[in-house]
């Protein structure tokens, strides 16, 4: 479903990573890990194609994944449903009030986004993620703000997504419980010579 190869991974001009490998099959969830500012964001965004990278080779299906980081794509004057719905209609699928039962929104369905809490803004990013019926998911942290309950929301979904044959590359520090994940410790490949023009610039 997504195969990386050689890549190289910048942020503001200086290159954080090399030479990171690694592939992805249906049903399989990859946990990146590695201290802080190690490159785990910088290398989701470069997998999404929101910046370009240094060099290296990234496949997957066109148009087959769903990206969700801080700044979910939701908007604040729209209600949770309607976000929900804008989405579905997007990436035409259906599947709204699955998505909001499965994070316990169906209460706060006429809520505008904007006067979620923190959790439960998070909770509506990540129903996002059900009603674009996309294979791959690419999760930065996707459990911030989350209490102990919509962890175990999140959980439950990101296993039945890889059940129904999805996939799943995240940046986690805390356990999900997922069977057997592929761990990818980033350590050992940050660059050793860190490059320093403004290479992606335009794109932070
Ligand atoms: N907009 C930016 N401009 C320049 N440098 C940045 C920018 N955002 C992040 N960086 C730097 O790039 C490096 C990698 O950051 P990144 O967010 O990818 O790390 P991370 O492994 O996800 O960290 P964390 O575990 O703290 O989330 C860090 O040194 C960070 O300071």
């Amino acid at each position: 479903m997504l195969e990386v190869s050689d890549l190289s991974v910048t942020r503001g001009g200086v290159k954080l990573l090399e030479g990171v490998s690694f592939k992805l099959a249906a049903g399989q969830a990859l946990v990146l890990r590695g201290p802080n500012g190690v490159g785990k964001t910088s290398l989701l965004r470069t997998v999404a194609g929101l910046q370009p990278a240094l060099g290296g080779a990234i496949q997957f299906e066109p148009d087959g994944f769903a990206y969700a980081s801080h700044a979910d794509g939701i908007k604040a004057t729209l209600s949770v449903e309607e976000n929900l719905t804008f989405w579905a209609q997007i990436f035409g699928s259906n599947g709204v009030e699955a998505a909001m039962m499965a994070y316990d929104l169906r209460t706060l369905r006429e809520r505008p986004a904007g006067a979620l809490s923190a959790g439960q803004g998070r909770r509506l990013g990540l129903a996002r993620l059900l009603v674009t019926g996309r294979p791959l998911w690419l999760l930065d942290e996707p459990t911030v703000s989350l209490d102990a309950e919509a962890v175990g929301m999140f959980a439950r979904a990101i296993k039945a997504h890889l059940q129904a044959g999805g996939a799943a590359l995240l940046a986690t520090h805390i356990d999900l419980g997922l069977e057997d994940p592929t761990v990818l410790e980033l350590s050992p490949y940050k660059a050793k010579t860190p490059v320093t023009d403004d290479f992606d610039e335009a794109f932070l």
